[in-house]
This record gives structure tokens, C-alpha cells and sequence, in this order.
């Protein structure tokens, strides 16, 4: 199994340099991942550096607290896929949903995602916040609003992905919704984990890591 499509090859670090933006997508053109997932300000340099390869430009909005308002959610996304962006990551409201403000944290979705079409849309949940239950009720809402993915973690908090919270994912969506696990996987039996629970996506930093390993796995 070639698991370098499944990777979103991922740099959202406020100090990635210029330099850093094209080492990363000539290394995600190397490997042949599926996208690299990038910080907006990037997306035309991405673009250019992309131009011709089968790699996608895959980015962040609201990222990565998620607290900012719809509608700046929304020019975001819309600006994103105007640059050049084939994805859209966005995180939930989490505020709003510890408020239990579902109907809130619905609309903040569903405005985004009216807002660009047939461009797929990844909601993080967050799950390091979320109690299981919250964590089915955020899938809930996800599946009402029609999104593409479910996405564990923005890697930017305590821990990350969880093989347990996958399974809870994917036990309320079934096969309605794709399932992007992010955060903290970083080598390729881990990331080879997720793949057979039928996670469709792996979002990581340490994407040349993964794919060395699953070279070296099949040299033995
Ligand atoms: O997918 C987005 C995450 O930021 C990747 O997290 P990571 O740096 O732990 O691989």
C-alpha cells in the first residue's frame, strides 16, 4: 500500500521561512504526497512551486483556535481557493460547542461550507478537548453539515490523534464522512494504524519520515 497518497504533507509553523515553503513542496513532490498542507500566506508561492505536479495545495482557516468569526472564517476560505488552495481545514468552534451552542457551531460549518461549493472541507474537532461524547456530538454536527472529513487535531495543542477517537469518529459517521487523523503521528507503523481502521487521510510534519519507513518495511 503506497501510503504517501494518503499523506497531507504539512508545514503550518509561524516560522516557516519562504525557504522552508519550497524545501517542503519539493519534498512533497519527491514522494508524491497528496498535498501539502500549508498557512494561506503561502498558497501562490505553493502554487508556483506545484505547477504541473499531481500535489495539492491543502490549507488552514480559523487555525488554530478556531475562535474567530464566521465570517472572517468564510473570506478566508473564499481568498484560500481564489489563490490556488484544492482543500479547506478549518476548526470547529470549541468555544461555542462547551457552550453548548450547537446550533452555532452548525452554522459556523455550514456558512463555510455553502461558501465553497464542491471544494472539500476538513473540520478539526480538536479531540484532546473533547470528552467522547463530545466527540460524537461534534461528529454529529459534521455529518448535518455535510462536511468531507473529520479531522482529529490541529497539532498545536497537548497531544494529538487517537486511534480510540477514530474509532468513535467512525463509529458515528459510518461511511458518510472521510476521517483525516493529524497530530503527533510521525513514523510509518503508527501511521499504517490509521490506514487499516479506514482513516482516508493522514495530516503530519514528519511525512519524509513515514515514507522512509514504509520503504525500508518493504526492503525486509
Ligand atoms: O495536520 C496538521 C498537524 O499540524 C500535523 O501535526 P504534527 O506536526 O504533529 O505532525
Amino acid at each position: 500500500m503506497n501510503i504517501n497518497s494518503h499523506i497531507d504533507h504539512t508545514l503550518l509553523s509561524a516560522t516557516a521561512t519562504e525557504r522552508d515553503i519550497i524545501d517542503h513542496c519539493n519534498q512533497a513532490k519527491k514522494h508524491q504526497f497528496y498535498s501539502v498542507c500549508i498557512n494561506s500566506c503561502y498558497i501562490p508561492l505553493a502554487k508556483q512551486l506545484l505547477n504541473g505536479s499531481n500535489v495539492k495545495i491543502c490549507t488552514v482557516v480559523g487555525f488554530p483556535l478556531g475562535a474567530t468569526a464566521t465570517s472572517s472564517k468564510v473570506s478566508e476560505a473564499k481568498q484560500a481557493i481564489n489563490d490556488g488552495a484544492h482543500e479547506i481545514d478549518m476548526v470547529m468552534n470549541l468555544g461555542f460547542f462547551k457552550s453548548k451552542n450547537y446550533v452555532e457551531v452548525f452554522k459556523d460549518i455550514k456558512d463555510v461550507k455553502s461558501a465553497i461549493g464542491k471544494i472539500p472541507l476538513k473540520v478539526i474537532l480538536e479531540i484532546s478537548e473533547l470528552s467522547k461524547n463530545g466527540i460524537v456530538k461534534a461528529s454529529e454536527i459534521c455529518l448535518d453539515a455535510k462536511v468531507d472529513f473529520i479531522k482529529t487535531s490541529t497539532g498545536f495543542t497537548k497531544s494529538g490523534a487517537t486511534l480510540t477517537a477514530v474509532k468513535i469518529i467512525r463509529k458515528t459517521v459510518r461511511k458518510n464522512c472521510k476521517i483525516k487523523a493529524s497530530g503527533g503521528i510521525g513514523d510509518y507503523e503508527t501511521a499504517r494504524k490509521y490506514i487499516d481502521i479506514g482513516v482516508e487521510r493522514i495530516g503530519t510534519s514528519k511525512g519524509v519520515a513515514i515514507s522512509n519507513g514504509e520503504l525500508s518495511c518493504a526492503d525486509h
